[in-house]
């Protein structure tokens, strides 16, 4: 049922009907599937972040465990995001799918080297980049001998949405960064390489939107379809966590969210911004994400008593 459906949404031709994707920005279609969550209010505002009283969270009657919060991130916070898996998540010594294509040499930053050459071949090509504990493709676990330091922005970003969730001990460890031009597609796969399941996984998506699948445990369920937007964020907790899903297609985004002005968000607690200001939004970002999709999937690895894969602190 999952393949079945997937190979229906990625189809060309004919193009899928598009009238059973829930879309959480209109109301009306998703009453009667969702319930809304209610968030915990932390004592203090995150930079790039609207107020939480002002998000919009759900949870899927027939996924349980799959939480919805429709992008909660002011325009700055895209920007700054974008800028963030452009630009710095794609230095060394994080890993790309390009180094093992000789296509980036050792003495540059595939960034950098685009910008340099303007070379269409060198900037397609980039489609994942893994951060923390690196996610190894092909055994699918995880060593104490492939990690680098975990973004600090990105593992505070992702604990205050734990915190809003309850989640009060959740760590930042592992991520992947997702890269998609508008003929990209991710196929049907389950998340399970963490040693500590309990802990949910989040994904924030930014730029061109997506049809995101989300099925059961095993490929016989039907699962069910959604858009996401640029600043959507799922949260893959309890009976969803270990779900299969997929993203069979990119869409062009109904709105450039990342783009308007919406200075009225402002919030004192700009230390962990990394000095990036609206001028470092340049053409060339903007340019790319014109035509892709970024996807930041983010998992604790380790029990939150834990310090290393192989060391329990007793
Ligand atoms: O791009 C997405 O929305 C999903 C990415 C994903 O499932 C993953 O990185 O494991
Ligand atoms: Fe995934």
């Amino acid at each position: 049922m999952f393949k079945q459906d997937f190979k229906y949404y990625k189809s060309k031709k004919p193009p899928p009907d598009l009238s059973n994707v829930l879309d959480f920005n209109n109301s009306n279609l998703i009453i009667g599937k969702v319930r809304q969550i209610r968030c915990e209010i932390p004592n203090e505002e995150l930079h790039g972040l609207k107020p939480v009283q002002q998000w919009h969270a759900y949870e899927l009657l027939d996924n349980p465990g799959l939480i919805f919060i429709r992008n909660p991130f002011t325009s700055y916070g895209q920007r700054y995001w974008i800028i963030r898996c452009l630009r710095d998540y794609t230095k060394k010594p994080n890993k790309l799918n390009v180094d093992i294509h000789d296509i980036v040499p050792t003495t540059q930053d595939w960034w950098e080297m685009c910008q340099d050459n303007k070379n269409e071949n060198i900037i397609n090509k980039l489609r994942w980049a893994t951060l923390g504990y690196h996610h190894n493709w092909d055994t699918k676990i995880y060593s104490e001998d492939l990690k680098n330091t975990f973004p600090k922005d990105l593992a505070v970003l992702s604990k205050y949405f734990a915190n809003v969730l309850g989640y009060k001990d959740f760590n930042a460890e592992a991520a992947i960064v997702n890269y998609y031009h508008m003929d990209s597609t991710l196929s049907g796969h389950t998340d399970h390489s963490e040693q500590y399941l309990e802990a949910p996984l989040f994904s924030f998506s930014f730029g061109q939107s997506a049809i995101f699948l989300l099925g059961g445990t095993t490929l016989d369920v039907k699962p069910t379809a959604m858009f996401l937007h640029s600043g959507d964020v799922v949260v893959m907790s309890k009976e969803s966590r270990l779900c299969y899903h997929g993203v069979p297609k990119i869409i062009t985004a109904p709105q450039s969210l990342w783009n308007s002005n919406d200075s009225k968000y402002v919030c004192k607690n700009e230390n962990i911004m990394n000095g990036i200001s609206d001028e470092d939004f340049s053409k060339p970002f903007e340019t790319y994400i014109e035509h892709s999709r970024i996807n930041m999937n983010v998992r604790q690895v380790l029990k939150s008593s834990e310090q290393s894969l192989n060391n329990v602190i007793k």
